[in-house]
């Protein structure tokens, strides 16, 4: 559990600090007897060049730190770093900058321009900004994410899968010290997931990026380097190296479930990305849907 993750990947250097810190993060919603704390005083470090998945049960406050972590929400106490930039105090105006010109945003919607072209889609952002995309980091993205025979086509003449691609590669055409993706494999079938998973893996270890993906899908969180789990505001647990099958028994565990793997259970929440975690399978063969007891 404590083991680093810079081990995921032999032969890669160690991560170069943090791209974000929280450290006393709290985040509470509503006033008097119906606030709810979503965040509970979290300390997180996200650490340069890795691979992070926040997972959680439902309402646990997973969007919520990614929100907070990317300055899209204020906070109630504590502090939140970008890098060696604390962001928390940050007016609006600057955090609109800090958010276009340092963080990259990856949603479950694509939100592509639909008259737009998969190359101006991709340089979008960039354009609003008045800023020139870096000719050979675009190059270097597009081919790793196979985009090169696309870039003419508008987004209804491409599959859900190349959307997801042409959407990544917005995400990291400006070179964002930190991606965010939130739930990105939650509207594809299950081989677009696993492309899409696959392109994020390589943006971290061929491009160098730093990735924070929010998702219920062990299969999913099998791809980072490091799980962080949520529950009821808090981190209570880390995955490091993790495995579908390694997070869906964390997750049976934090269920209060039966702390059972089989393979057909494992199989099914990492094809189908789409187990809650307080709805995972129970062990066994049970038809009813009744947990096993051993
Ligand atoms: N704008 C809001 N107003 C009031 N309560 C909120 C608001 N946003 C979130 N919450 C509450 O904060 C808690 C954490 O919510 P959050 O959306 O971060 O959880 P989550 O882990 O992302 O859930 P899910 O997996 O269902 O998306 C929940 O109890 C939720 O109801």
């Amino acid at each position: 559990m404590s083991t680093p993750a810079a081990e995921h990947a032999p032969g890669r250097p160690e991560a170069d600090g943090f791209a974000a810190r929280t450290r006393g993060l709290t985040k509470a919603y509503g006033s008097g007897e119906t606030t709810v704390l979503a965040l509970d005083s979290v300390d997180v470090d996200i650490a340069r060049g890795r691979f992070t998945a926040v997972m959680g049960p439902s309402g646990s406050g997973k969007s919520t730190l990614m929100h907070c972590l990317a300055g899209l929400d204020s906070v109630s106490a504590g502090q939140v770093w970008l890098g060696n930039t604390e962001i928390t105090g940050l007016k609006d105006g600057e955090l609109t900058r800090l958010r276009r010109d340092r963080i990259g945003f990856m949603f479950q919607s694509f939100n592509l321009i639909p008259t737009l072209n998969a190359v101006e889609n991709i340089t979008l952002p960039m354009d609003i900004a008045g800023q020139k995309p870096d000719q050979k980091w675009l190059d270097q993205v597009i081919d790793t994410l196979g985009l090169r025979d696309r870039l003419r086509h508008r987004p209804a003449q491409l599959s859900g899968g190349q959307q997801q691609r042409v959407a990544c590669a917005r995400a990291l055409a400006s070179r964002p010290e930190l991606i965010f993706a939130d739930e990105p494999t939650g509207n594809l079938d299950s081989r677009a997931g696993l492309e899409v998973l696959g392109f994020l893996r390589e943006a971290v270890d061929e491009l160098g990026q730093t990735v924070v993906m929010v998702t219920h899908d062990p299969g999913a969180a099998a791809h980072s380097d490091l799980v962080l789990f949520l529950g009821d505001g808090r981190i209570v647990d880390e995955m490091a190296r993790p495995t579908a099958e390694a997070v869906l028994e964390r997750m049976r565990l934090f269920s209060g479930g039966p702390s059972q793997t089989p393979e057909s259970d494992t199989n099914h929440a990492a094809s189908d990305g789409a187990v809650p975690p307080g709805a995972v399978p129970p062990g066994g063969d049970s038809a009813d849907g009744t947990p096993d007891q051993d």
